[in-house]
């Protein structure tokens, strides 16, 4: 299968983006004015519980999003994350391709470009690489990059790092629900937690205000955590109005997904967001997906419903939930 990368495009000299990158202009990133004083939540993790539980459930009721810092992931590991992906991008084209993914045929991990088109015709500004880091037994190192080398070590390494922030923020958040701490790791499977990760690489745009990134969406995940390069480009929406977030060394982008919203039965949002491009220069991103088992049932905690509660979103297998949403499905 032949697929034109927007790197390789990029890079071939370009005054102009081609058509199918040009966005209607109310999709367009210059479009809309975030409300004057209002910032993302930046929040320390090394605080006293009660005050860490009370601000990091109101980020995730208001914003669905927050910043997290004193993590305790180390500014090396992220360093030497970012260096083994960019190394992988600027192999030679012909090498990248050798890891391309179809998932037109199901094979969603490897090198990509979103193909899938929607209703506008219109593809976003961005390759990936995509592929599952834990659990252990079920990762497939063959599909993961070969070079540079240490890309496996690095990798594996990190993925322990975001098992155990997993494991803390749904802590966090349980309790921020008036629960116990395992209430919401143990529906989406504990230790057998999905991470997935993506990484997410941005190439200069020639029109970067006619283009996206990547188009409004909310992940399906449980949480997802990311970390950018320094060059920003998320944008979260809130109260009608899209905020840039601002790159911030070393902190951790955290976005709450449709599974938490799910089972938190609507308490925590699942975050609307976007990611826009720039004319200079080369944005990455590298975003895990921590989500459950496929055949975990996912629905709201039975302990948030009552009658003055009802469950506000169906129980289904996560496998139908992901089958939904790809298919644009209701859910
Ligand atoms: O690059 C970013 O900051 C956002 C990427 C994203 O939302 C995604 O890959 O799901
Ligand atoms: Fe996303």
């Amino acid at each position: 299968m032949d697929v034109e990368r927007v790197q390789a495009l990029a890079f071939g000299g370009l005054n102009e983006v081609p058509a199918q990158f040009i966005r209607p202009a109310h999709e367009r990133p210059e479009n809309t004015k975030p409300i004057e004083g209002v910032t993302v939540p930046v929040i320390s993790l090394s605080q006293p519980r009660d005050v860490l539980v009370k601000e990091v459930s109101e980020a995730c009721s208001q914003w669905g999003f927050l910043l997290v810092t004193d993590h305790g992931l180390s500014p090396e590991l992220i360093k030497r994350l970012q260096q083994v992906g960019q190394e992988f991008f600027a192999l030679p084209q012909k090498e990248k391709e050798a890891y391309a993914n179809d998932p037109s045929s199901g094979k969603f991990e490897g090198y990509g470009t979103k193909m899938t088109k929607n209703l506008e015709e219109k593809v976003e500004w961005v390759d990936y690489f995509f592929h599952l880091m834990s659990p252990p037994s079920k990762v497939n190192h063959d599909i993961w990059p070969k070079h540079p080398p240490s890309y496996r070590e690095v990798n594996e390494e990190y993925s322990k790092e975001m098992l155990r922030i997993t494991g803390e923020l749904l802590g966090l958040l349980s309790e921020g629900l008036g629960l116990d701490k395992k209430s919401l790791a143990t529906p989406l499977g504990d230790q057998e937690i999905e991470l997935e990760m993506k990484i997410n690489m941005y190439p200069p745009c020639p029109q970067p205000h006619l283009a996206l990134g990547v188009e409004p969406h909310t992940d399906m995940s449980a949480l997802t955590l990311l970390v950018p390069n320094d060059v920003p480009g998320l944008q979260v929406w809130k109260d009608g109005s899209w905020f840039a977030v601002d790159y911030l060394p070393n902190a951790l982008f955290v976005h709450v997904g449709d599974q938490i919203e799910v089972l938190s039965n609507g308490k925590y949002k699942s975050v609307l967001h976007r990611s826009v491009v720039n004319k200079d220069r080369t944005r990455m991103s590298w975003a895990v997906f921590c989500a459950p088992p496929h055949e975990a049932m996912i629905g709201p905690l039975p302990e948030l419903v009552n009658e003055q509660n009802p469950a506000k979103y169906s129980t289904k297998t996560f496998a139908e939930y992901r089958y939904r949403k790809f298919n644009k499905l209701p859910q």
